[in-house]
């Protein structure tokens, strides 16, 4: 893997839409990207996670930002990914529209290890250690999370994502719980059955959704997370529980898939009617409401940056 260290460090665009990888997926190797610069911002909130590399695309009027969700060298656990940085740094560089990917242990026997699951709901098992809104230190806000994901980027990865799914051999689940837990210990089975038999629709969990999608939903950025299934965590008795191996071994065969995924998605992202969506028109300002706190109380907020 060349670390693009000869690249420049600023890009002269604004880059709307961005990637955030995960366990196994440390950078994007398509051969249709090519990295154009690698970029180190800085924010009230520390440094992102690893740099951010920006990748032209066979659509070079649509460049995207990969940003690598554990560090270039996998050296953040769940609980320690400075996610506040990570998003803000997208946003200081134009993103609007994130798709995160993570691998998942399956609750269900249905979603086999490498299916990929676009959950709609998320369910907090996180214990809160991590730092995890925007708001506080005198800006009082809250915003809305019953739909915790943008339905309409995640029609897109419908309407593309079963084809590609389909030519490996895999399924695409759309919809279900991705239950998110604190970790690093995977669960007990006891958990996992408990999982399964008590929260609506229960289909994955994983370690790191959380506050991710929370705080992009503060910063007004449309998210979603495609989940790849590595497990089926420690519940099914014909399974041997999870292991760090079992899923490194998957995720072999599930990072061509999400390259490939990322290469079909932005083929039809790139498309004029998508562009409001990229822009995540829909949410600009959806925060205006939010804030409790007298108006000129405070300076400035993230929305600056
Ligand atoms: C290495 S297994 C547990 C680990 O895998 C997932 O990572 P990510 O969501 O970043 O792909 C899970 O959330 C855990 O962090
Ligand atoms: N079974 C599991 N539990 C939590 N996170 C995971 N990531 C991959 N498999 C997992």
């Amino acid at each position: 893997m060349s670390d693009n260290t000869d690249l420049p460090s600023t890009y002269p665009h604004p880059v709307r839409l961005a990637i955030i990888g995960g366990t196994g997926i440390a950078s994007l190797t398509h051969s249709g990207f090519t990295p154009v610069a690698v970029l180190n911002p800085t924010t009230p909130w520390g440094s992102p996670s690893s740099p951010i590399t920006i990748l032209h695309t066979p659509h070079t009027t649509h460049p995207i930002a990969f940003l690598a969700r554990h560090g270039a060298y996998h050296q953040f656990l769940p609980s320690e990914v400075p996610n506040q940085a990570n998003i803000a740094a997208l946003r200081s560089i134009g993103v609007r529209s994130v798709i995160a990917f993570s691998a998942v242990g399956s609750l269900r026997e249905e979603i086999k290890p490498r299916d990929f699951v676009v959950p709609d709901q998320v369910f907090d098992r996180t214990k809160g250690v991590r730092p995890w809104t925007y708001f506080g230190g005198g800006v009082v806000g809250h915003v809305g999370f019953a739909e915790p994901f943008d339905h309409r980027l995640s029609q897109v990865v419908a309407g593309v994502g079963e084809k590609v799914l389909g030519q490996r051999g895999g399924r695409l689940h759309m919809g279900g719980t991705l239950i998110c837990m604190e970790g690093p210990q995977f669960s007990t089975r006891a958990e996992s059955h408990i999982y399964r038999s008590s929260i609506p629709n229960a289909a994955i969990i994983n370690m790191s959704c959380l506050p991710e999608s929370k705080l992009a939903r503060e910063a007004e950025l449309a998210y979603i997370m495609i989940c790849m299934s590595t497990d089926y965590d420690c519940w099914k008795s014909d399974e041997e529980p999870v292991t760090v191996e079992t899923v490194m071994g998957n995720m072999k065969a599930n990072a061509e898939t999400a390259n490939a995924l990322v290469s079909a998605v932005l083929e039809e992202l790139v498309k004029e009617e998508h562009a409001e969506l990229v822009a995540a028109n829909h949410l600009s300002g959806a925060t205006r409401w939010s804030v409790c706190t007298k108006e000129g109380f405070f300076g400035s907020d993230f929305r600056s940056l």
